[in-house]
Parts: structure tokens; C-alpha cells; sequence
């Protein structure tokens, strides 16, 4: 056993011999002088001793302490940046520990009263504490841990009265500044620092809790969230057909006395509620820093935009959508009818292929989908809705005919929408096809076959015997490679109508191409200006299916009406918006009609001009009753391009204007040159109302003249003609006086006598002159309406024909408003 001096011991513990001296004798441990010696028992009762005056190790003084623990919750409600609220749940702990005070201890009553005041102005300041916007929602009260330690906790509610001097202390010390606090706060410390024997550079533990700096108190700083911006925001700002000032204002996220005021400047006075067009908003939210995106013209359609949007998932590899084109009997029909019934209905029993506008066949390369009708009418309608279906173009060219003017016209058409060309060479069974023709032939075109160094693929096939037809099938899908095609199978589906008809048993029944996501049975579609729950679906093959992914076309039962091809199908969440969208875009039909009208005009080319950067394209169709006059007319007009202005011939072809041509033009936002030949009464429609741009001309001088003044902006007073009336020939008699006497049927308008005349035969003009005699019957007229007969005869003109058509026109001067 090892023994120890008193004064040893009391320098081992870093107290003076006397105090320690003290402590043994109240210990109750006889010591006599510092150099006693110390044994080990002397030395534990020694330490009893002093655990239990300091309350350790003693029973009695663990039940002497009461732990509180008190939990609240509130919420804030706080307001972002972008203006929207939300709930922020605050939670507030609180732990309290009082331990009730023995006799021996030493601290004086009246000091032990001021440590009680900062934890109770710390309640007083937790309700506020509830307001603040921390994202953090646990705000933890301080807690002391060490047992024996008098005073440091702050009373628990129930225990306040005891310890507490005054009530008012607290109120009064919440009235304090701030500066006070500190002050009073580095008192406590040091006071409770002496108590608890902590080192001087130690910080007390809670206290430090206290006075760190809390999140900023929104209400009691009276500061609010908002911080002004260093830089200007630019909002992208998407612009409708139409919009008033308020709603422009509102997506600037400015007043709408600023909209005004701009306006004001631009010399336009306005009303907040004004309509404004397109045009004029763009100039505004421009001239206010921002940047205009195009938005659809209505307002639900907004709606829709979104969710599609954000539904969209990955996209993935997709098939290839294929049209077939080519001149007429090359054997376009033939093609697509051999590859449907051989790959479409194999392997089925008795399966009959439907004609629903489109299919879809299964290689052991890939699936490649075909729309079903061929030619380029269908996919230039198309184009000219703005819809984009068709990745390929397999161009059929009969290896025994050549390329032909159908095909040239076939390969402008897929250029311009810039679609990729597969040539398939037909009819390569025949004896007399010559495959390497048709290759020689369309290089002049630009078409140039891989063997011969080109880009293009050529496969050489039989519609009829259906050589070839797995080779053409693998072009298609290396070309689709190549294109890297994709779409998201995932997600509320989209897509094209691609027919729709009325069945009398079905009701509206329409093929569906899917362009992204999947269509299901029971899906609310919008479809165009109709819409409706997918009621049924079929594949080609006539089967129901419930689902049709991305390439894949479907015919649906089910929508309110006979949508147009070419109009956009989507899936909407409810039957509701649907019918809200739809009909919005039957109200909104005319205005969008009217803005489609907005096509290429040669009198605005110059307009035009001036508000577009850069380079500018004039495109231009010519139509000409020869092809050197197509050639000719090529050559005069692409040559006055100028560096801003680049005229381009985008199709040239002899014939009358037809409906193709229109739409080509619309597609391409074209105008069309009409030489010595007239549209066609389809065409003529559709000019009508797409708006589309058409010039006739006579004389190529007077072509290029005039789209030249067009250019230079000095277009001058234009004699337009007007037609006035349309008559067939039906029969041709000859009379003595007047030679050839055309018996004709007015189909259009009326036909006037002393008026300009020509004669069109298959819509080209083979004569102009004069109205010599109008009859109806056996007397002379001055007008004869549409309906009626009437017998014409053209003054020095004696080769009319039956099946020519008289075109009876005027004159008038149309002053240009620029
Ligand atoms: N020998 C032979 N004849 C073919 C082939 N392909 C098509 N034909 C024939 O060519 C003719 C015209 O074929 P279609 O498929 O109707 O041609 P198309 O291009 O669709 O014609 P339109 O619909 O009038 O534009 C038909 O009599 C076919 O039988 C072929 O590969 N070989």
C-alpha cells in the first residue's frame, strides 16, 4: 500500500495543504499537519465525502431534479421569391431541468435569481421563433447536462413562481435593446463561469446557443424577403395570336402602364384591355428587353402544352415512317400493295388486310411503317397543315418509263422538306427496263446513286414478282439508322391523323399515327378541332389492340367528329379540357384561318425585308405551258437575286397550277408563277383559301419586271385581272359568219360579251383574244350566268375543241398598299 503526505497529495491535486486539510476534518478524518501521512481508505472517505456534498452519488439528490421536456408545433406560412406560398411546419423542443437547491450550497439567494432571466426571456422569444423562415424546423432550447451543477437551469413553467423575484422581471428585460442583452449576457457568464469552475477561455456552452445569431425574424425585423435584382430578368414571353395589354403586361411581369407608355411611344394609344396582334406585342416585349416565343393561339392550348412537356421520357429508337411517290403507273399502288399483303397478312389465317391510310411491317432488321397513300398530293397536304409524318420517301421510278415529270416533281417535294430519298427502280421484270436509265436520268436532278458516288439508294425491284422487295425494305431501315430516329414510348401519346372518315356504322373513325408515347384504349384524345375517349383500336390487320407505341398507326373509334389529316392528336387527362380545347379551336377556327393567310405575297417581299436580318428566300413555283419557258424563266429570275434577296425556284413543271402545286407553295411559303397556265378549280380553291399568292404571266419580261419591282420595293399600280366567269365547251359548230361557234355550259361566275377571253385546254392557255358573240339560243346576250348554256365564238379563233374551257376575264388597276 502505498502512503502519501497530506501536502503530497494536496499538490497532486492542485490545492492548498489547508483546504484540503479542512476537507479531512469535516470528512471526519483526524489529520494533525500537512506532513501526515495519507492512506488509500483515508483517501476514499475523503472522497465520499465530497460526492456527496456536491450531490453526487447520493440517492436523495438525483430525486431532487426535475427534467421538463415540452414540444410545440406551428407553422409559417412564408412566400418565395417567385410569389407562391408555402407552409414551412416549425417544431420547438424545449428541455428543462431544475434541480432543487441543498443547504449546502454556498451561492447566495438573491444572485441566484439572474440566471433565470435569459432563459425566460428565451421563452418569451420562442413564439417568434415559430415565424421564422428556417427550413430547418427544429429549433432545440438549450439543455445542461452536468447534474450537480446549482442554477444553471432556468425554471420549468411550474416551478417560475418559486424561483422568481418579481413577475414583471421578464416583460421588463424583453423591453431591453439589444445592446443590454450582451452586456447582461457576459455578466451571467462570468458569474456562472466562477460557479461551474469552467476555464476562462471556455464559453459557456448554452449561453453561446443563445446569443448565436438566429434566422432573420421576417415579422419582428419588420425586413422582407424580397431582394432586388442586380441584373434584368428576361423573360421568354410566349405570344399568342392575340393578347391584350393587361395579359402582355402581366407576362413581363410589369404594369400595364409600361405596356401603355411603350405603345405610346411606338404612336399607338391603348386601352389595358385592347387586343393586341402578334406583330405588334412582339415590338413591345422587344422593345422591353425580353425575348418572344411563339406560343399556339389559344389560351387552353396553353394548358396542354405543359404536361406533354414534362411527360416527355427518353426517347428511344423508332421505326421509320415511310410514303411511296413516283410518277403515275410507275407502280406506287403495286408497291405497297405487294410489301402489305406479303409482310402485313403472312401467317395469318385468313387475314384480310384493312385499308386504314397506313401499316406497319415486321423485317427480321426492324419494322418499317408505311403511309398508305402514295403520291405527293397526301404528303404535301400534309406538310402544308405543318405536319411532318414522313421520315423516307421511297421514290418509284419504272425502269422501263424513265424519270418522268411526276418524278422530278417527287424528289422537289421530298427536298424541300428536306426528307431523305430511296429510289426503288420498278418494273425491273420487264424486258425492256433499262434500271441504269433511270439512274443516268436523275443525277440531272441531283439524285445520285451510292455506286455512281451519290448519297442516294437505288435498289432495283419488281412490284410484280416482288424481287427486290427485302433489299428495298433493308435500304429503308439503314437509311432510318442513319437518321437516328427516336421517340419516348413512354408517356401520354401524340401524333398525326393520317385519314378519317365518317363509317356509317362506327361513326367518326380515324388512323392515328403515333409519333411519342403510347396510345391506350380509354385514352382522351384531342384531335384537332374533335376529341373523344378512345373507344376501340384497331391495327391494319382489323384486330383490337389496347396499346400502340411510337411509328405505329392505329385506327380509333371513338371522337366527336371527322378530324382532317395532318391534325395533331394528343392525350389529354380529362375529358373535360378536351372538350374545352376543342371547342376553343372551333371558335378560334376562322381567326387561325385568317392568320394562315399570312402566306408569301410579292408585294410584301420587300416589306419583309426590311424587318428580317439577314439574307431573305424568295421561293418561287413556275408553272409553264412549255419547258423551255420554265428554263427560261429559271435562268431570268434566279439571276436578279441580290445579296439580300435569294430567288429560288423551288419546283418548275409544265402543266396547269393543281392542287399539289398550291400546297407545295403553302408548304414552302412560295409564290407561284403561272405561265400561260391557270389552276384548276380545286387549285383555285384552295388559293382562295390558304391565300396563296398566284401571278400570271404572258410575256417572261414582264415576270421578271415585276418580281424584281417587288424586290426593290417599287411595285407599281398592278392591273389585276379578275376572272369573271368560266365556261365549258361542250359542243363545236360552224356557222357561216363566224366560223367555229363553241356550245358551252357556264360552270363559274358569268360570262360576259366585249370582255378578254383565253382558251384553256387542260388548264393551259392555248388562245387569247376576244368575245365575239354571246347567244343564248338564238339570240344575242349580254351576259349568261352559271348554269346556264350559251353558245361563244372567239374572234379569229376557229380551233376550239370540246373539253376546252373559256376563261372569261377583266382588267382592274389594284393601287398597292405597302
Ligand atoms: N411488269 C410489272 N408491272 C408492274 C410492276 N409494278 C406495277 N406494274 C403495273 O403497272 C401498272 C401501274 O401500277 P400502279 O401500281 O397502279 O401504279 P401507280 O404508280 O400506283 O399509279 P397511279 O396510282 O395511277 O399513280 C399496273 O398495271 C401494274 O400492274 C412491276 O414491277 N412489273
Amino acid at each position: 500500500m502505498t502512503q502519501i503526505t497530506i501536502k503530497g497529495f494536496a499538490d497532486q491535486i492542485g490545492i492548498p495543504p489547508e483546504t484540503l486539510l479542512r476537507q479531512l476534518d469535516a470528512a471526519g478524518i483526524a489529520a494533525k499537519s500537512a506532513d501526515d501521512a495519507l492512506s488509500d481508505d483515508e483517501k476514499e472517505k475523503l472522497f465520499h465525502y465530497l460526492r456527496a456534498s456536491h450531490g453526487g452519488g447520493d440517492e436523495s439528490a438525483a430525486k431532487k431534479k426535475i427534467t421538463l421536456k415540452r414540444k410545440s408545433t406551428s407553422q409559417v406560412i412564408q412566400s418565395t421569391r417567385t410569389g407562391a406560398s408555402r407552409t414551412v411546419q416549425v417544431e420547438v423542443r424545449k428541455k428543462r431541468t431544475f434541480i432543487k437547491r441543498t443547504a449546502v450550497e454556498e451561492v447566495p439567494a438573491p444572485t441566484e435569481e439572474a440566471p433565470v432571466e435569459e432563459p425566460v426571456e428565451a421563452a418569451v422569444a420562442a413564439p417568434s421563433l415559430a415565424e421564422a423562415p428556417v427550413s430547418a424546423p427544429v429549433a432545440e432550447a438549450p439543455v445542461a447536462e452536468i447534474p450537480a451543477a446549482p442554477k444553471v437551469e432556468p425554471a420549468p413553467p411550474a416551478a417560475k413562481p418559486a424561483i422568481k423575484p418579481a413577475p414583471a422581471a421578464p416583460a421588463k428585460e424583453v423591453k431591453k435593446p439589444h445592446k443590454g442583452k450582451k452586456e447582461r449576457l457576459e455578466k451571467l457568464e462570468e458569474r456562472e463561469r466562477g460557479q461551474l469552475h469552467l476555464a476562462a477561455g471556455k464559453k459557456l456552452r448554452r449561453k453561446v446557443k443563445h446569443v448565436s445569431s438566429r434566422p432573420v425574424v421576417t415579422s419582428v425585423t419588420g425586413q422582407h424577403g424580397f431582394e432586388r435584382p442586380t441584373a434584368p430578368i428576361v423573360h421568354e414571353v410566349a405570344l399568342p395570336e392575340t393578347v391584350t395589354v393587361a395579359e402582355l403586361a402581366q407576362k413581363m411581369s410589369i404594369k400595364a402602364a409600361e405596356v401603355i407608355k411603350v405603345l405610346m411611344q411606338m404612336g399607338t394609344m391603348v386601352t389595358i384591355n385592347q387586343v393586341l396582334d402578334r406583330d405588334t406585342a412582339t415590338l413591345v416585349v422587344e422593345e422591353l428587353g425580353h425575348v418572344v416565343k411563339e406560343a399556339k393561339p389559344s389560351s387552353p392550348e396553353d394548358l396542354l402544352a405543359a404536361p406533354t412537356a414534362e411527360a416527355a421520357a427518353e426517347a428511344e429508337p423508332r421505326p421509320p415512317v415511310v410514303t411511296v411517290m413516283g410518277h403515275v403507273d410507275h407502280g406506287k399502288t403495286s408497291l405497297l400493295d405487294h410489301i402489305r399483303k406479303a409482310k402485313v397478312a403472312s401467317g395469318e389465317a385468313g387475314g384480310i388486310t384493312q385499308h386504314i391510310g397506313a401499316y406497319h411491317v415486321e423485317t427480321p432488321r426492324g419494322v418499317v411503317t408505311f403511309l398508305d397513300t402514295p403520291g405527293h398530293e397526301a404528303f404535301t397536304a400534309m406538310r402544308a397543315r405543318g405536319a411532318k409524318a414522313t421520315d423516307i420517301v421511297i421514290l418509284v421510278v419504272a425502269a422501263d418509263d424513265g424519270v418522268m415529270p411526276q418524278t422530278v416533281e417527287a424528289v422537289h417535294h421530298a427536298r424541300n422538306a428536306k426528307v431523305p430519298l430511296v429510289v426503288a427502280v420498278n418494273k425491273i421484270d420487264k424486258p425492256e427496263a433499262q434500271p441504269d436509265r433511270v439512274r443516268q436520268e436523275l443525277t440531272k436532278h441531283e439524285v445520285v446513286a451510292e455506286e455512281w458516288g451519290g448519297s442516294e439508294i437505288f435498289v432495283n425491284v419488281s412490284a410484280k414478282t416482288g424481287e427486290g422487295i427485302d433489299k428495298l425494305l433493308e435500304a429503308v431501315l439503314l437509311q432510318a439508322e442513319v437518321l437516328e430516329l427516336k421517340a419516348p414510348k413512354t408517356g401520354p401519346a401524340a401524333g398525326l391523323v393520317v385519314e378519317a372518315r365518317l363509317d356509317k356504322g362506327r361513326g367518326p373513325v380515324a388512323t392515328v399515327l403515333v409519333q411519342r408515347g403510347t396510345l391506350r384504349k380509354g385514352d382522351v384524345i384531342l384531335a384537332g378541332r374533335e376529341y373523344g375517349r378512345v373507344r376501340a383500336m384497331f391495327d391494319e390487320k382489323g384486330r383490337q389492340i389496347k396499346d400502340a407505341g411510337p411509328s405505329i398507326p392505329v385506327e380509333v373509334q371513338g371522337l366527336s367528329g371527322v378530324p382532317s389529316a395532318g391534325e395533331e392528336v394528343m392525350v389529354v387527362e380529362s375529358e373535360r379540357k378536351a372538350r374545352e380545347i376543342a371547342l376553343y379551336r372551333q371558335g378560334k377556327f376562322k381567326d387561325v384561318q385568317l392568320a394562315r393567310q399570312q402566306a408569301a405575297k410579292l408585294s410584301d417581299v420587300f416589306e419583309q425585308l426590311k424587318e428580317d436580318e439577314g439574307a431573305k428566300t424568295l421561293n418561287l413555283i413556275i408553272k409553264a405551258d412549255v419547258q423551255g419557258s420554265i428554263e427560261a424563266l429559271t435562268v431570268a429570275l434566279e439571276k436578279i437575286s441580290t445579296p439580300e434577296v435569294k430567288v429560288k425556284v423551288v419546283h418548275g413543271m409544265v402543266g396547269g397550277i393543281t392542287e399539289s402545286d398550291v400546297n407545295l407553295a403553302v408548304a414552302s411559303n412560295a409564290v407561284i408563277i403561272g405561265f400561260n397556265v391557270r389552276a384548276d378549280s380545286a387549285a383555285r380553291k384552295i388559293i382562295e383559301h390558304q391565300g396563296v399568292d398566284v401571278h400570271y404571266y404572258n410575256v417572261i419580261y414582264s415576270a421578271v419586271e415585276e418580281v424584281k419591282a417587288a424586290m426593290s420595293g417599287m411595285l407599281s399600280p398592278q392591273i389585276k385581272e379578275q376572272m369573271l366567269g368560266l365556261a365549258e365547251v361542250r359542243d363545236v359548230f360552224r356557222s357561216p359568219k363566224m366560223g367555229a361557234v363553241a356550245g358551252c355550259y357556264v360552270v363559274e361566275g358569268v360570262v360576259k360579251r366585249n370582255r378578254p377571253i383565253r382558251v384553256l385546254r387542260d388548264n393551259v392557255v392555248v388562245f387569247e383574244g376576244e368575245l365575239e358573240s354571246l347567244r343564248r339560243f338564238k339570240d344575242d346576250a349580254g351576259e349568261v350566268k352559271a348554269g346556264l348554256e350559251c353558245g361563244i365564238a372567239v374572234k379569229n379563233y376557229n380551233d376550239v375543241k370540246v373539253g376546252d374551257q373559256i376563261e372569261v376575264f377583266e382588267r382592274v388597276e389594284v393601287a398597292r398598299t405597302l
